[in-house]
């Protein structure tokens, strides 16, 4: 059976969707058929076709299956807020089901599908669930992306102990270096230490998109993604 990747990170605005399009490429890279899916987004824009996200649009065109909008993106909202309160506002109830009818839907027709978060591990999508729990349904395996920064030391334990708390299979980390003015070294160490999970991928802070990167992603990472896309 196969597992879908979930990306979740230490907080909003630290590159989950920076790291999930590099972990796309590298899965088409080793020849895979990606699929991806951002399934709740917030801070949306009204076009002509509906509510579009910029993330989910990254990502739709990121993936090597072209894959209807809505079926990669079910729920839209407009403001740049949590969730459950967006969806509240247009009195909405997010429908873990409905997500994972989608998933299906997208799963049948991909080797590996690659899910964005939202915010990060707790973030709530209505009274009774958030994103953990769709996680648990969907039966992910979890990558953790760190933006190092200041404070972000807490943010990554909370985050990696609540992840095996909730049961989910946390494949491991990603250092993501979002800021050039931190020195980020011993930060990367100390998470080392205290993570019960490895540190899959260090992604420097480019200013500039650069088209052949030089980003080492360890052997470990590989494999997983090959014993995940089974
Ligand atoms: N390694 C990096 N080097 C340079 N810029 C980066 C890096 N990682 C992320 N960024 C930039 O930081 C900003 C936030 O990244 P991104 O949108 O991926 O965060 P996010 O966690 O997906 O946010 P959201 O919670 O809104 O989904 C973007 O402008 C992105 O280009
Ligand atoms: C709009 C923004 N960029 C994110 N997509 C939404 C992040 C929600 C975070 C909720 C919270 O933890 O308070
Ligand atoms: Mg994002």
């Amino acid at each position: 059976m196969k597992k879908p990747l979930i990306i979740t990170g230490t907080d909003t605005d630290i590159g989950k969707t920076y790291c999930t399009l590099k972990i796309i490429n590298l899965l088409k890279q080793e020849g895979l058929q990606v699929a991806s899916m951002k399934p709740v987004a917030t801070g949306c824009t009204i076009s002509s076709a509906g509510l579009r996200n910029h993330d989910a649009l990254q990502l739709q065109r990121a993936a090597n299956i072209q894959l209807p909008y809505e079926w990669v993106n079910p729920y839209a909202f407009e403001p740049p807020i949590a969730p459950h309160i967006a969806a509240n506002i247009v009195c909405q109830e997010i429908d873990i089901e409905h997500i994972y009818v989608n998933y299906l839907k997208v799963a049948q027709q991909a080797d590996i599908v690659v899910i964005e978060g939202i915010g990060g591990w707790c973030v709530p999508f209505n009274p009774l669930d958030s994103l953990k729990d769709l996680a648990l349904y969907l039966g992910g395996q979890v990558i953790l992306v760190v933006g190092l920064r200041l404070g972000c030391i807490n943010h990554a334990l909370l985050t990696a102990e609540r992840i095996q708390q909730d049961g989910l299979p946390l494949i491991g980390w990603i250092a993501n270096h979002i800021d050039p003015q931190f020195t980020a070294q011993t930060t990367v160490l100390s998470l080392r230490e205290r993570i019960n999970a490895p540190l899959l991928a260090s992604i420097p802070y480019q200013a500039h998109a650069q088209p052949a990167e030089a980003i080492m992603f360890s052997e470990l990472l590989m494999k997983t993604i090959h014993s995940v896309a089974l």
